[in-house]
């Protein structure tokens, strides 16, 4: 059964939560970006979405739009240049200054690092780092500075310390997460705050089409609950931080709704240590009782 099947959308939190809010999700379309488009706007937000082709974008906002909500959709490719201007260009002209950005848009291919090409790296470079800095930085000068509030969502990855086939596409999120960092010491004077969220493996359409059945197996090994995570663990997560309820002092630098795997990255975790039946319990020192005023 494919994973990428549409999350109730919600994410628990009241449906006024967005109220007055516009924000603007890359590659909303499907997947991660899909679910955050759906549940900023099942808590107010108007939204607009983002992404190279028509088709699924149009089937999100008519999902948005069924449920009563409003969204605009913009088919272009924002790695080329120009095409953020316009993306901007027409979410300020249908709903006025984005208060929040969802730079979602993304992808990577898996190969072994000496066989990818300069051209394949920069292809991943381009999209992951070059592109979000272009938007981020475009929503900042045309909406965020000027009305001196955001927040500014980026993707990175975990774990964080590499992934096996993935060279170019883990060392393009480390850029990203350290931009996130970066722009939350120099931006908090406009009240905008950056973000990144680190998903772990998230069952989608893009995880379905783009990767072998065994690579997701082996991913899926890798997580200690036993499956892999729901593009709504994302989402939610991230709704929740754009909310007012988020914790803004002091700015935390990742947020992730992923597993802290102990071993290398893609290998199975390990199972809990069990006793040892032959060994001896240990034996407790009888309890004493501590009174705290007698010294
Ligand atoms: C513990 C384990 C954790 C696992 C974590 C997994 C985490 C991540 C999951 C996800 O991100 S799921 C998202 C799913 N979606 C995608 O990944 C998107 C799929 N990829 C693409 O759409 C494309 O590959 C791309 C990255 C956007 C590149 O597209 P583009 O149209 O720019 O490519 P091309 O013009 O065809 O090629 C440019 C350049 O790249 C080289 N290349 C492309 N594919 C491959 C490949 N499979 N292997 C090697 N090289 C590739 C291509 O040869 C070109 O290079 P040059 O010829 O110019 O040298
Ligand atoms: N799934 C996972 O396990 C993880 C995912 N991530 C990251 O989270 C993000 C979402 O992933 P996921 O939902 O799984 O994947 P998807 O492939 O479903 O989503 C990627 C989205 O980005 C859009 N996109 C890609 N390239 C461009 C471009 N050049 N211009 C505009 N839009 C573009 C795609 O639309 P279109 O093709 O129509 O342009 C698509 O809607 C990605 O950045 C991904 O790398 C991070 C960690 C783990």
């Amino acid at each position: 059964m494919r994973t990428d099947q549409p999350a109730p959308p919600g994410g628990g939190l009241r449906p006024d939560v967005h109220t007055g809010k516009v924000a603007l999700v890359t590659g909303g379309g499907t997947g991660i970006g899909r679910a955050t488009a759906l549940d900023l706007a099942a808590g107010g937000a108007r939204v607009v979405i983002c992404g190279r082709r028509p088709e699924p974008l149009a089937e999100v906002a008519d999902q948005i739009e069924a449920l009563g909500g409003s969204c605009v959709t913009v088919s272009a490719d924002i790695r080329e240049e120009g095409s953020v201007t316009t993306v901007v260009g027409h979410a300020l002209e249908a709903f006025g200054p984005v208060d929040v950005l969802v730079n979602n848009a993304g992808g990577q291919f898996t190969a072994p690092a000496e066989e990818i090409s300069p051209g394949g790296r920069r292809a991943v470079h381009r999209l992951a780092v070059d592109a979000t800095w272009a938007m981020t930085r475009e929503v900042a000068r045309r909406a965020m500075i000027p009305q001196r509030s955001g927040a500014v969502f980026f993707i990175a990855f975990s774990p964080r310390r590499g992934i096996p086939g993935f060279a170019h596409a883990a060392s393009a999120r480390a850029a990203v997460e350290n931009l996130a960092a970066g722009l939350s010491l120099e931006w908090s004077r406009y009240g905008i705050r950056t973000v990144c969220v680190a998903p772990g493996t998230i069952a989608t359409g893009g995880l379905d089409d783009h990767y072998t059945a065994e690579d997701r197996e082996r991913w899926e090994r890798s997580v200690p609950l036993g499956r892999l995570g729901r593009p709504e663990d994302v989402s939610g997560l991230i709704s929740f931080l754009a909310s007012p309820r988020a914790p803004t002092s002091p700015a935390p630098p990742l947020w992730s709704t992923a597993e802290r795997t102990p071993g290398v990255p893609g290998t199975p975790c390990p199972t809990s240590p069990r006793r040892n039946p032959t060994s001896p319990r240990r034996t407790r020192p009888p309890r004493t009782t501590h009174d705290p005023l007698r010294h």
